[in-house]
């Protein structure tokens, strides 16, 4: 960490993670210009914005995988889980020894550990394929050994950097829509970081769509994940309403 940069505080009750005048250079260059933005507990946001916007940087400064210049980053002490778009599972290892590596990887396996991963992939449909390989996984199925291994913990904030961008659409929605049961099963915050404006929509409480030159949010809209039942919304009018608003605003942005 460079000497200026700031230190991560725990957020205020009910709050997930609060980023407050956050800004970010790289070699003299200035990606993210004072960036201020709150996620509420048990609130999934989707950060939206063209290419290079700092929509990464973002999260990564969030994760602490990054440290701020300037700025206060306010994030659970107590551990938080990351998904990004490569699963990044060891090949040599079954699902569930994917699943306890957090635990391996922190020294604090007990008797309580293999219990706890499968749970994790029986939260995700998979407690079948404990003892398959990544090589026996299809892509979707990896990607639901990656949110098992993100959620063994029980963090209370998840963040998801394109987890799904590489999935066909039909695997995208599914995990869409396991997020979101997921989400209302165990009440923790998500920060999600898509291109995909109808999976904004589909996921998200709400969606911050950020511009480029510095990165900066430029505009603040509802998504559906709070309203989000049984059916799927995606094919009602307030779906495709809610998706031009956030498409125009993503115009607007470049
Ligand atoms: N470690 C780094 N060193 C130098 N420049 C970086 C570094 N990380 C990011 N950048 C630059 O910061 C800018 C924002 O990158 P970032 O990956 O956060 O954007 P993004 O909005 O997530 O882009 P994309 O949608 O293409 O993934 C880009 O210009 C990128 O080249």
């Amino acid at each position: 960490m460079s000497p200026s940069a700031v230190a991560a505080e725990p957020p205020a009750e009910g709050i997930a993670v609060a980023l407050a005048e956050v800004s970010k250079s790289f070699a003299g260059r200035v990606v993210l210009d004072r960036l201020s933005l709150t996620v509420a507990r048990g609130e999934i946001v989707s950060l939206l914005g063209p290419s290079g916007c700092g929509k990464s940087t973002t999260l990564r400064i969030v994760a602490g995988l990054e440290p701020a210049d300037a700025g206060r980053v306010l994030r659970p002490t107590d551990g938080l889980g990351v998904v990004f778009q490569d699963p990044t599972l060891l090949p040599w290892a079954t699902a569930l020894d994917n699943v306890t590596l957090p635990f391996r990887l922190s020294g604090t396996v007990d008797g309580d550990t293999e219990a706890r991963a499968r749970r994790a992939l029986a939260l995700v449909g998979l407690e079948a394929a404990a003892g398959l390989f990544p090589r026996e996984l299809s892509g979707g199925m990896r990607m639901r050994v990656a949110i098992a291994r993100a959620l063994v913990t029980r963090p209370q904030l998840l963040l998801m950097d394109e987890p799904f961008a590489a999935l066909d659409e039909i695997a995208r929605v599914a995990l869409d829509e396991e997020l979101l049961r997921l989400r209302r099963r165990q009440g923790f915050s998500v920060v999600f970081v898509t291109h995909s404006v109808p999976e904004a929509v589909h996921l998200s409480d709400r969606i911050l769509v950020m511009a480029a030159g510095p990165g900066r949010i430029v505009a603040e809209l509802p998504g559906c994940g709070a309203a989000a039942g049984d059916g799927d919304p995606r094919v009602t009018r307030d779906f495709a309403e809610r998706c031009a608003m956030v498409s125009a605003a993503l115009r607007r942005s470049l």
